[in-house]
């Protein structure tokens, strides 16, 4: 790799909150970088992308322009496009800027460029760039503000946001009194945290980071004694995939996954975590289900060791009956949960007593947050992972009570009071280890919004985790590539079969094209 493209592969995998990036530019500013500069340089980079999305000629763009750096960049933007040949117009309705952004837009009035107070004026430009707010609004927005975004929201023409859509909050992604809805957002220099959270999904539009060569030597001297977040990348999930194999090895050292799922009531949920795990490239793969099961099992898997158990009266797995000289430490990594129904609390109960790395999914969390989350995982001697969608986590953790309010948060306590690995589901995934690192997959599709699409999860990450206790790989990574995997087979499956297509049967059909596309 060049330089460059190590920069672009190590940048776009850095998160940082408002607090975080203003210490950084103060930073750059201390090193003698001039304020002016900057912005010149930043909105250089905008206005060039925008040239290239904005047919030239006959476009009006409205630029909408608030009070501090935010609009000072618009400013600028409005200036560079203005001078290219586009018609712009501004609206700004504040009196009191910020000394460089007032003498912005001192200079665009110089140049006859149209300025208004009124947003109405702007309703029939063809674009508009939104300068109001970035990282500086911590205010909730209110008055005459917060009625033009509303009615700005209302309009059909496309929104260019400059670093946010102005009215998000930078780390929490919520919508301070309201918020412009972009058609496409320009994060600049680094990832925001907004970016990767779901209440921020309907106000980013296409989010695209603009790197203005912020030196990594001031981002690690920012984070180096904080706990990191980390955007989850194309190249470091598959840089952490067990690829390539040794040429020379065997089934066992490729690692021995235990699946633990299945009851007669849910049938369905046992094959497609055995799918996902297949798809994982696992060594040897185990599944444990009731008796009944087995033979279905059999024929969707002929590969895998299928292990018939008794039953409950009510069609559970009353005991593992694993085959003969074969204990729980037989495997290198156990998966539990698909389908077992709350009869099966025995089962999760001795599981969790084996030194094995877990797996916890579905009914597993359920039994678990019965049998007490915190005290059961404190016995635990070996690493957990669980990975609950918001019902399951609000059982799992009932003293965490605000994880609408701030999810990284909420991830983070129920990571650091249990010990375990807590990947909270959404539609952008987190996963909290218990050091207070956290891992944010920025890509998904609603497609996988399904039943059956969290068993084929468990499954993939089951068989990571098996294979990756025979290398050196960290477990949080294991968690994060399984994540990355799941969703990118979603995207690739929802574009060829629509966001309707993607039942998690289809899912597991898609998971090699989704490596295979990267290598
Ligand atoms: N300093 C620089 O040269 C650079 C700045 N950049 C830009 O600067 C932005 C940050 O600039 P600022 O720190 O000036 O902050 P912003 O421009 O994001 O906004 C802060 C301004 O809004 C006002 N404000 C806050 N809440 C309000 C509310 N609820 N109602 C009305 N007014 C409110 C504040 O008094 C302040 O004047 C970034 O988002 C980015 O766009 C970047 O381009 C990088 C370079
Ligand atoms: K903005």
């Amino acid at each position: 790799m060049t330089d460059l493209q190590n920069r672009e592969a190590e940048i776009s995998q850095i998160v940082v909150t408002a607090a975080q990036m203003r210490e950084i530019e103060e930073r750059i500013f201390a090193a003698g970088m001039p304020v002016v500069a900057l912005m010149e340089k930043v909105a250089g980079l905008i206005s060039r992308r925008l040239e290239a999305m904005i047919p030239p000629g006959k476009s009006r763009v409205g630029v909408l322009v608030g009070p501090g750096h935010n609009g000072g960049d618009a400013l600028v933007v409005a200036r560079e496009l203005h001078f290219r040949g586009y018609e712009v117009w501004i609206y700004n309705p504040f009196n009191k800027l910020k000394e460089l952004t007032g003498k912005h837009l001192q200079y665009a009035q110089s140049l006859g460029i149209p300025c208004y107070q009124a947003v109405e004026q702007l309703r029939d430009c063809d674009v508009l760039v939104d300068g109001l707010f970035g990282f500086g609004l911590e205010r909730k927005l209110k008055d005459k503000i917060a009625v033009a975004i509303n009615e700005l929201n209302t309009w059909k023409q496309p929104i260019f946001s400059i670093d946010l859509p102005s009215g998000l909050h930078t780390d929490t992604g919520e919508a301070l009194g309201t918020a412009i809805r972009a058609t496409h957002t320009f994060c600049l220099g680094l990832w925001k945290l907004a970016f990767l959270q779901d209440r921020a999904l309907d106000y980013l539009g296409n989010a695209e980071l603009i790197d203005f060569d912020i030196p990594i030597a001031d981002v690690e001297a920012v984070l180096k004694d904080v706990a990191k977040f980390t955007r989850i990348t194309t190249a470091k999930a598959i840089a952490n995939l067990p690829l390539p194999r040794r040429p020379v090895t065997h089934k066992y050292k490729e690692g021995h996954l235990l699946l633990v799922c299945g009851s007669h009531r849910y049938a369905g949920g046992a094959i497609l975590t055995a799918l996902g795990a297949r798809a994982s490239g696992v060594g040897m793969l185990s599944i444990a289900v009731p008796e009944y099961l087995k033979p279905i099992l059999v024929s969707h898997l002929p590969e895998a060791l299928v292990i018939g158990c008794p039953e409950t009266e009510t069609g559970a797995i009353a005991h593992l009956q694993l085959p003969e000289k074969t204990d729980l430490s037989t495997f290198d990594a156990i998966a539990i949960g698909p389908g077992l129904t709350i009869d099966a609390t025995p089962i999760v109960q001795q599981v969790m007593e084996s030194k094995r790395p877990l797996v916890l999914d579905a009914d597993a969390l359920n039994i678990l947050a019965q049998i007490g989350t915190i005290s059961t995982l404190q016995k635990r001697q070996a690493p957990t992972i669980l990975t609950p969608h918001e019902g399951e986590f609000k059982r799992l953790f009932p003293n965490i009570p605000d994880i609408q309010q701030d999810k990284v948060k909420a991830v983070s306590q129920a990571a650091l009071q249990s010990g375990a690995i807590v990947l909270l589901k959404g539609a952008r995934t987190l996963i909290a280890n218990a050091h207070g690192s956290l891992w944010l997959n920025p890509n998904s599709t609603p497609a996988l919004a399904r039943g059956g699409s969290g068993d084929v999860l468990t499954g993939i990450m089951g068989g990571l985790l098996a294979q990756a206790m025979k290398k050196q790989i960290a477990i949080e990574e294991v968690v994060a590539t399984a994540s990355w995997w799941h969703s990118q087979a979603g995207i690739i499956a929802a574009q060829e079969r629509t966001e309707l297509g993607v039942d998690a049967f289809t899912l597991t059909q898609y998971l090699m094209q989704a490596i295979v596309n990267c290598h």
